[in-house]
């Protein structure tokens, strides 16, 4: 059977369905392109002395990974000259970037987080970048952060390219969940697996567990009756796996099914969270929807939740569809 690229796939999607129109299949396409120069920057390792700290903190408070700020640079300068984007907001930026007076400006909003897990690059473990695609609201040509404030139902596509063993692309425009892996040789993203599917039941779970101590009560349930295995009510042993990279551990659920939570805590409940609603929590949730998994915070929809900031923080439970409803099942009950 014949290779289908990316660039195919996109062409053959706009075709058929007239889902993808042209100016989002070439935003996809660049960014596409960046993280193909991500991959090659991430994979000289040392060699290519991107690893370690920049000594700059940034919006989030955590300490800049050399990869981090040179990942967002790329990303950066793909997208704003291409006319397809109206503003740029990124994880590692205060405010949304404009674009540059000097290029045409189009309606969409990209969103990102240009190398999701970084504390993981130093010791060599898979990291990924997280994107999801808005229309700017008609009539807006300057977009301000509000205008990004919209909930993850409205994404026209989101997407995350993971940096492991191989390059892979995993992508969604409401239309299923599809994944490419970068040919080296040919420089290009291949179509590998069309229409992935979560298995809806699982006995792989995945947490950091050192923040047991903090957890609320129904998730200390939950992964109480996974730890008691067969003898216990969910009458199976469970597996455990945290990679602390976002990208690796959803990918192992799309892969093979599993369920991931970074649940608010007694730790982060004044932030609201740990990871970040519209950089990681909207776009994964899509992804993971869109392969017939689910993603809840607990309390609602993921993708229903109504933004109040860019930079906003949400407890996330994602993944195999029975073992998301049981854990919003527990915290409807009184425990
Ligand atoms: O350090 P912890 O508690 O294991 O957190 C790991 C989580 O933090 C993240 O790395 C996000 O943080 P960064 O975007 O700062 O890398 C997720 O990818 C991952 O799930």
């Amino acid at each position: 059977m014949k290779a289908v690229s990316l660039s195919r796939y996109l062409i053959e999607e706009q075709r058929a369905k007239g889902k993808i129109p042209a100016d989002l299949r070439l935003l996809i396409e660049v960014v596409a392109r960046a993280c193909k120069s991500i991959s090659s920057a991430i994979s000289k390792g040392a060699l290519g002395g991107v690893l370690g700290n920049v000594g700059t903190i940034n919006v989030q408070g955590e300490a800049q990974k050399k990869l981090d700020v040179l990942s967002n640079e790329i990303l950066l300068e793909a997208n704003e000259w291409g006319g397809h984007l109206a503003a740029i907001a990124s994880e590692e930026m205060d405010d949304p970037h404009p674009i540059p007076h000097r290029y045409p400006k189009g309606e969409y909003l990209l969103v990102f987080d240009p190398l999701d897990g970084s504390s993981n690059i130093d010791v060599n473990v898979a990291v990924g970048t997280i994107f999801s695609v808005l229309r700017c609201p008609e009539g807006v040509t300057e977009p301000e952060p509000e205008h990004f404030l919209q909930p993850g139902v409205r994404q026209v596509a989101a997407g995350y390219c993971i940096y492991g063993p191989s390059t892979i692309l995993v992508l969604t425009v409401g239309d299923g969940t599809v994944m490419f892996t970068l040919d080296r040789d040919l420089g290009s993203f291949v179509l590998t697996q069309d229409s992935v599917r979560i298995p809806e039941d699982t006995a792989e779970f995945a947490i950091n567990a050192s923040n047991a101590r903090h957890w609320d009560a129904p998730v200390k349930r939950y992964v109480d009756e996974c730890l008691a295995g067969k003898t216990g009510v969910r009458g199976k042993d469970f597996n455990m796996r945290w990679v602390a990279s976002m990208v690796a551990d959803v990918h192992r659920i799309l892969t093979r099914g599993g369920i991931f939570m970074y649940p608010i805590d007694a730790k982060c409940r004044d932030k609201g969270g740990r990871l970040r609603l519209m950089y990681e929590a909207n776009p994964m949730a899509l992804i993971i929807e869109q392969a017939g998994g689910a993603a809840h915070t607990g309390y609602e929809r993921i993708l229903d939740v109504q933004p109040l900031g860019l930079h906003q923080r949400i407890s996330v439970i994602l993944g195999s569809k029975h073992e998301v409803e049981r854990v919003a099942l527990y915290h409807r009950e009184p425990q």
